[in-house]
């Protein structure tokens, strides 16, 4: 399965941000999405997610066989501030979203072992989702997709306000559910990206390209990603 974009722009008014974007993302792999302070990286997961709708081109999926296009249903979006109903406790939500995904998860599955898998205690899963952390609420939305499996997963700058543990716990639960899915994840932690991503793809001057495995292994590949990231500065 591959995530395939074709020639996706988007402006707003005068200022053209997503400018001609085609990309394919491949199945199995985590895709670090880097790219400067309003360089449209939300643009385009909002793009993706049918959150906003692109001037022109189109986000296809690939099954190996034939291409269409990807239905809103295929896209689970992690914003950075996690959207969930607060008046649920974690485990009544959880048991609602199995019950309204119930021909897609394996006969047997109990809402606690999706708890366990996270990581959310027993206490925690009987609380209001109103007074769950960040990083709670995020693990809640990874159950989601665990639960609906999306082929394709957005993650929003996901683990930057997370602390060392829950950001480790995420992290092996992202390298968990990676090779059923695309995953692309934005950051502008350069470290968080050569660390946990297979590749890392650069958005700039509203397009997007992969960074080479080869420039990765060298010394002052730092420097070069800081360059090729400046460059938009210099043409934008
Ligand atoms: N709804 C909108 N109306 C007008 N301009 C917008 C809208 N959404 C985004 N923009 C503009 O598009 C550009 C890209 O914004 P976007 O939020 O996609 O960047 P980003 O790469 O996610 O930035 P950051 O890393 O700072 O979160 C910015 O100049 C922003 O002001």
């Amino acid at each position: 399965m591959e995530l395939r974009l074709n020639n996706l722009k988007k402006s707003f008014g005068s200022k053209v941000v997503l400018h001609d974007c085609s990309f394919v993302f491949e199945k199995g792999k985590i895709y670090g999405l880097l790219g400067r302070n309003g360089a449209g990286k939300t643009t385009l997961f909002n793009c993706l997610s049918d959150e906003i709708q692109p001037d022109s081109g189109a986000a296809m999926l690939w099954d190996g066989e034939s291409e269409r296009e990807i239905m809103p249903d295929e896209i689970g979006y992690v914003f950075s501030v996690p959207v969930l109903p607060d008046f649920l406790t974690g485990e009544e939500f959880v048991r609602f979203f199995m019950d309204i995904n119930r021909d897609r998860i394996e006969p047997g599955t109990s809402a606690e072992a999706y708890f366990d898998l996270v990581q959310i205690d027993q206490e925690d899963r009987k609380k209001l989702i109103k007074g769950y952390s960040h990083g709670m609420k995020n693990k809640l939305q990874m159950i989601c997709f665990m639960i609906s499996r999306p082929p394709v997963i957005l993650l929003d700058e996901p683990l930057t306000s997370l602390d060392v543990v829950v950001a480790l716990e995420m992290k092996r639960l992202l390298r968990s559910m990676q090779k059923d899915h695309v995953i692309i994840f934005s950051t502008h932690i350069l470290q968080l990206a050569t660390d946990l991503c297979d590749e890392i793809v650069i958005l700039s001057d509203g397009r997007l390209r992969q960074i080479d495995h080869e420039m990765l292994k060298q010394k002052d590949f730092e420097e070069q990603i800081i360059e090729l990231l400046k460059d938009e500065e210099s043409h934008g």
